[in-house]
């Protein structure tokens, strides 16, 4: 097992009564692309700002490159960049004036990539003087993620970084991901509810479902082992193998069951039981079927 970026360990948050975070712990090795899946209210932002230590947990501990993450050093500060869902650019400010501002505080930062991307992504030298504030929530997104490349960091973090922007913007956006940053070996994590996007991109994926990591694993693995079986709610009851993920009845006296397993397995269950059928999920399938 290789050292990991960013280990979590147990932690949990509540906020009033309500637990978002549950003893969740997880690893990530450094060249990861995750995509990170969830319910609305899930609590992905939570715990994305969590492992970022920008909101204190109840419980448990986040190290970043093996230092705890209330106390990062500057060089491993330097490394890591967060797009939030919510614009937090200083929005009285103008482009160039909030990047010269950033660039300052880092010790590397690319300059011919902002002014790539600035060319690319419609900030021509008018818009690069009008203030943030001025510009549309989809302009401020593009601006956002300009700032957390710039510094070509070698983590990074991204909530719902495509949510507003137009599918122009998107392929743009993902692109860049691909090319700049991927083929550089980055850790990437970004959560989306848009999965067309995430098959683009994500070798992995990791499902947030009752405050913990659910399911987690490359893409395409997920998609070979975990299948639907359905049939009859009396001949679906527990087959004893594999990884049962998700259950659910339908009106008609009907089962599903999304399991994970192995190919033989669901030879064997098949040849057992003629009567259910098995079948292959899509990204979609499986995100309704574990997270429901
Ligand atoms: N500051 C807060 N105070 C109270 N409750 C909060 C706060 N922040 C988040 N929550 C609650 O925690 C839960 C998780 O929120 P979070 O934003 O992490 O979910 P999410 O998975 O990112 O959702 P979405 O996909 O809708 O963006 C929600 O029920 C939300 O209402």
């Amino acid at each position: 097992m290789s050292a990991a970026i960013i280990e979590i360990k147990n932690i949990s948050k509540s906020f009033d009564s309500k637990t978002v975070l549950d003893q969740l712990s997880w690893r990530v090795e450094p060249g990861k692309v995750i995509g990170l899946l969830g319910r609305n209210g899930a609590g992905k932002s939570t715990l994305l700002e969590c492992m970022l230590g920008l909101r204190e947990t109840d419980a448990g501990a986040v190290t970043l490159y093996g230092e705890g993450v209330d106390n990062l050093s500057v060089q491993t500060r330097a490394k890591i960049a967060y797009v939030p869902q919510q614009s937090d650019l200083f929005e009285w400010l103008t482009p160039n004036q909030m990047l010269d501002y950033f660039k300052a505080l880092y010790p590397h930062w690319n300059t011919a990539k902002v002014e790539a991307l600035l060319g690319r992504w419609g900030f021509d030298a008018a818009a690069r003087k009008k203030p943030i504030s001025q510009f549309s929530g989809g302009e401020k997104q593009r601006l956002s993620i300009i700032r957390a490349l710039a510094h070509d960091p070698e983590l990074l973090i991204l909530d719902e970084p495509v949510a507003s922007l137009d599918p122009v913007g998107r392929r743009e956006f993902l692109r860049e991901l691909i090319d700049g940053v991927i083929e550089r070996d980055t850790t990437v994590i970004f959560s989306t509810h848009i999965l067309s996007d995430l098959e683009r991109v994500a070798l992995d994926i990791a499902f947030l479902k009752d405050g913990k990591i659910a399911l987690e694993g490359p893409l395409d693995e997920l998609l070979e082992t975990t299948h639907r079986v359905s049939g009859p709610a009396l001949a679906i009851t527990t087959f004893g193998f594999g990884l049962e993920l998700g259950r659910s009845n339908d009106n008609a006296g009907g089962t599903d069951v999304i399991i994970r397993a192995s190919a033989g397995e669901f030879e064997r269950l098949r040849a057992a039981h003629p009567g259910v059928r098995i079948d292959a999920l899509s990204l979609e399938d499986l995100f309704v079927g574990v997270t429901q």
